[in-house]
């Protein structure tokens, strides 16, 4: 059998001082398939950031294991693109150099960053935008780049932490559908995190509720509507019913206290 994309094998993590340590993750264990699309849910403080940022390489963890096609990560790495919810675009850059200067640190050529960028900000339909700054574009349109941005060294991990969070209902929404477009062609493995119960149903294989104190993992959820999805799946009991179960995982996980 192969190796899963991500493990996760009783991962722990602490902030803090030996005194005055902070469980932040306690026992983590957790599997994503190549291709699959699993988003992180629970209240705030859970550590579903935490996490990700653990999974990106960006902090370490104190025990637990913590596999990428059964390798160890040990920081961070061109084979998992990573998604803020602030779009971390550089200003004085227009959209086509902010993927550029990513594919210039990733060892192409100067042709060469030209060429996949153009292609990825048309990938994210923002090709009559490619020459404008960061200061010109809408909350949606940034995002797009940072997308763009985070797909062109071809990872094979998309990262996301609330990547929509900032934008209005709408952009939300064509942000989704934009997504899951890129998803269903590209077939990525995508941990995505999300405090939009309605978005965690819509973009989702499975749905991985977290606890707090200690931040754990207290249920999953595997979303069985048909693909490719589409917004009218939203009124259907199905989805609604969901939706129902997930928001009564996060209620239930978000007073624990276990004492640690
Ligand atoms: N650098 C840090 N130092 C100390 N404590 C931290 C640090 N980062 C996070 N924490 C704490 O760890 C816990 C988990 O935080 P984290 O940001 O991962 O949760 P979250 O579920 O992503 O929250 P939110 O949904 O509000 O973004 C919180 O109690 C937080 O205060």
């Amino acid at each position: 059998m192969s190796e899963p994309k991500l493990k996760l094998q009783s991962l722990n993590k602490w902030y803090g001082s030996k005194k005055n340590r902070m469980h932040a993750l306690s026992d983590i264990d957790l599997e994503l398939a190549d291709n699959e699309f699993v988003s992180l849910v629970g209240a705030s403080g859970c550590g579903k950031s935490t996490l990700l940022s653990i999974v990106a390489g960006l902090q370490g963890f104190d025990d637990g294991v913590l596999l990428t096609d059964g390798a160890p990560i040990v920081g961070p790495g061109l084979d998992r693109g990573v998604v803020f919810q602030s779009y971390t675009l550089l200003p004085w850059l227009t959209a086509q150099q902010n993927v550029e200067f990513a594919l210039s640190a990733a060892g192409l050529t100067g042709a060469e960053c030209r060429d996949v960028a153009r292609h990825h900000i048309e990938l994210v339909k923002l090709g009559r935008f490619a020459d404008s700054f960061p200061s010109e574009l809408s909350g949606g349109m940034k995002q797009r780049v940072a997308i763009a941005r985070a797909l062109s060294y071809r990872p094979k991990m998309l990262l996301m932490d609330e990547p929509f969070g900032a934008l209005d209902a709408l952009t939300r929404h064509q942000m989704q559908e934009l997504l899951t477009q890129i998803w269903e062609e590209h077939r990525l493995t995508v941990l995505f995190v999300t405090h939009d119960v309605e978005e965690a149903v819509y973009l989702s294989d499975r749905i991985v509720a977290m606890s707090i104190n200690p931040g754990r993992i207290n249920a999953t959820f595997h979303v069985g509507l048909a693909r490719p999805r589409h917004q009218d799946m939203i009124a259907t009991p199905d989805f609604i019913a969901l939706q129902k179960d997930v928001l009564a995982a996060i209620r239930a996980g978000s007073q624990q206290d276990d004492g640690h």
